[in-house]
C-alpha cells in the first residue's frame, strides 16, 4: 500500500507535470452533481435556482423587424453594410446563404446529442482539464457564478480523436470526421466574415488586416469548438441554461438549431430572443472584435433560457487569434478617430484577465 502511495505521488509530481496541460485531476463534487441532476429530475435542485429568474421573459409586446437581431444575406453585394449596422447596433446578426450545407449542420447535431445521450460516467471519462479547453463538463464560466447552470458542454480544437476514442472505442470514427468537416467549413465561414467586416471599416488592402495573417501555421487562429446541450428543466422559469456573457472571441459563429432560448440583450428593449431561422448561423461579435473595431462593434451581451419540453443543443465556433497574439485597435481606425479606446494587450492576458472577473475585462484594458 505504502509503495503504491509513492508511486502515485511520484507519476503526478514527477512524470505528469512533463505532459502539456497535464496534472492530477480529481473529478469535483459539484461537476458530478451538475452531470448527474439531469436525468429527469421532478424538481429543480436549490443549487440550480438563479435569484433574477429569466422569467422576466424576452420582450414580445409588439415586436417589429427593427427590434430584433437582422437576418443578413451574406452572399448580398451590399452585406458589407448590413453586417455593419448588425454588428453596431446589436453585435450580432443571423447570416443566410453562407454557403454550408443544412446536412452538415443536421449531422453535427446528430452526433452531438449521440455524445450526450451517453451516460455520466462514461461522459466524465473525458471531462475536461479545470484550466483546459476541451472535453467534456461545465461551461467555462461557471466558476464565476454561485449557482449551476442547467447545461453541459463538450469542447474540441480540430480533431476530437483523443476523447471520442475514450467514449466509443470502436465507434468513433462518423463524430470525428462530422466534427473536423464542420470545423473546416466554419474556419473558412469565418475567414470570409473578416474580409466582410473589414470592408465595413474600409480596409481592404493588404497591410490593414495583416493582423488577422498567422506568421507560421502555428500561429493560425486557435479557433475553438464548443458543443452545448440544454436538458429538458423540471422549472425553467427559475433556471438559467448559460449566464449572461459576451464572448471573449473575435466573433462566434453559433448554430442553434431549431429550439429557441439565446436571447441577446439590447439597452433600449432588454433582453430579446433570437428566434432560430432553419439554417442560419447566428454570428455574435465578441470583446476581441469591439477592442479592434476600436468600439465600433458591440460584444453582445447574451444568455440562454431552458424549457420543459425539448432538449436544445447548438454548437458554437469560437474564431480566436494566435494565444500571444498581440491585440489593439486597427491603425487606420485610431487615425480616424484620434485616439485608442484600448491599450494593446496580449490575448492569453485578456482570457486571463477575463477569468477572474467576466464584467471588468475591457475596462480593464481602456484608456
Ligand atoms: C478562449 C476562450 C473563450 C472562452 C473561454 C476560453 O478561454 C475557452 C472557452 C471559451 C468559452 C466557450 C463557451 C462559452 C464561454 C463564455 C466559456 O465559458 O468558455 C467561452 C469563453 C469566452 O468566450 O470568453
Ligand atoms: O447555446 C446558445 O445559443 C449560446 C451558446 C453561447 O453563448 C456560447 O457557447 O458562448
Ligand atoms: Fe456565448
Amino acid at each position: 500500500m505504502i509503495l503504491s502511495i509513492y508511486i502515485y505521488i511520484y507519476v503526478c509530481q514527477v512524470l505528469l507535470p512533463k505532459q502539456q496541460n497535464f496534472h492530477c485531476f480529481q473529478m469535483n463534487p459539484t461537476m458530478k452533481l451538475q452531470t448527474q441532476t439531469f436525468n429527469n429530475v421532478p424538481t429543480l435542485p436549490d443549487s440550480y435556482v438563479w435569484s433574477t429568474t429569466p422569467s422576466e421573459s424576452p420582450c414580445l409586446h409588439s415586436i417589429d423587424e427593427k427590434q430584433v437581431p437582422p437576418v443578413v444575406d451574406i452572399g448580398d453585394p451590399s452585406a458589407f453594410s448590413l453586417v455593419r449596422d448588425a454588428c453596431e447596433k446589436w453585435g450580432v446578426f443571423q447570416a443566410i446563404n453562407h454557403g454550408i450545407p443544412l446536412s452538415l449542420f443536421q449531422e453535427t447535431e446528430f452526433e452531438a446529442r449521440r455524445l450526450f445521450s451517453l451516460p455520466t460516467e462514461q461522459k466524465q471519462l473525458v471531462a475536461r482539464l479545470p484550466e483546459g479547453f476541451t472535453g467534456y463538463g461545465l461551461v467555462r464560466i461557471s466558476r464565476n457564478f454561485p449557482k449551476l447552470m442547467w447545461s453541459e458542454c463538450f469542447g474540441m480544437i480540430g480533431s476530437p480523436v483523443e476523447h471520442a476514442s475514450q467514449l466509443w472505442p470502436q465507434d468513433h470514427a462518423n463524430f470525428c470526421e462530422v466534427m473536423e468537416q464542420f470545423q473546416v467549413e466554419m474556419k473558412t465561414l469565418c475567414e470570409k466574415l473578416v474580409a466582410v467586416m473589414l470592408r465595413s471599416f474600409g480596409l481592404t488592402n493588404e497591410q490593414d488586416t495583416k493582423w488577422f495573417e498567422p506568421k507560421n501555421e502555428s500561429d493560425r487562429a486557435k479557433c475553438f469548438l464548443q458543443l452545448n446541450s440544454y436538458p429538458v428543466c423540471p422549472d425553467p422559469d427559475r433556471a438559467m441554461g448559460l449566464a449572461p456573457h459576451t464572448d471573449s472571441s473575435l466573433f462566434t459563429l453559433l448554430y442553434q438549431g431549431g429550439i429557441s432560448g439565446l436571447q441577446v440583450y439590447d439597452d433600449g428593449v432588454g433582453w430579446v430572443g433570437v428566434q432560430p431561422v432553419e439554417g442560419a448561423l447566428v454570428v455574435n461579435v465578441g470583446d476581441l472584435m469591439h477592442i479592434v473595431s476600436n468600439g465600433r462593434f458591440k460584444s453582445v451581451l447574451h444568455r440562454v433560457v431552458v424549457n420543459n419540453t425539448r432538449h436544445r443543443i447548438s454548437t458554437a465556433f469560437f474564431y480566436l487569434p494566435p494565444w500571444d497574439a498581440k491585440v489593439s485597435p486597427l491603425k487606420k481606425l485610431v487615425e480616424f478617430d484620434h485616439l485608442p479606446m484600448y491599450r494593446q494587450v496580449t490575448w492569453k492576458e485578456y482570457v486571463e484577465t477575463k477569468s477572474k472577473d467576466l464584467s471588468k475585462a475591457l475596462d480593464s484594458i481602456r484608456i
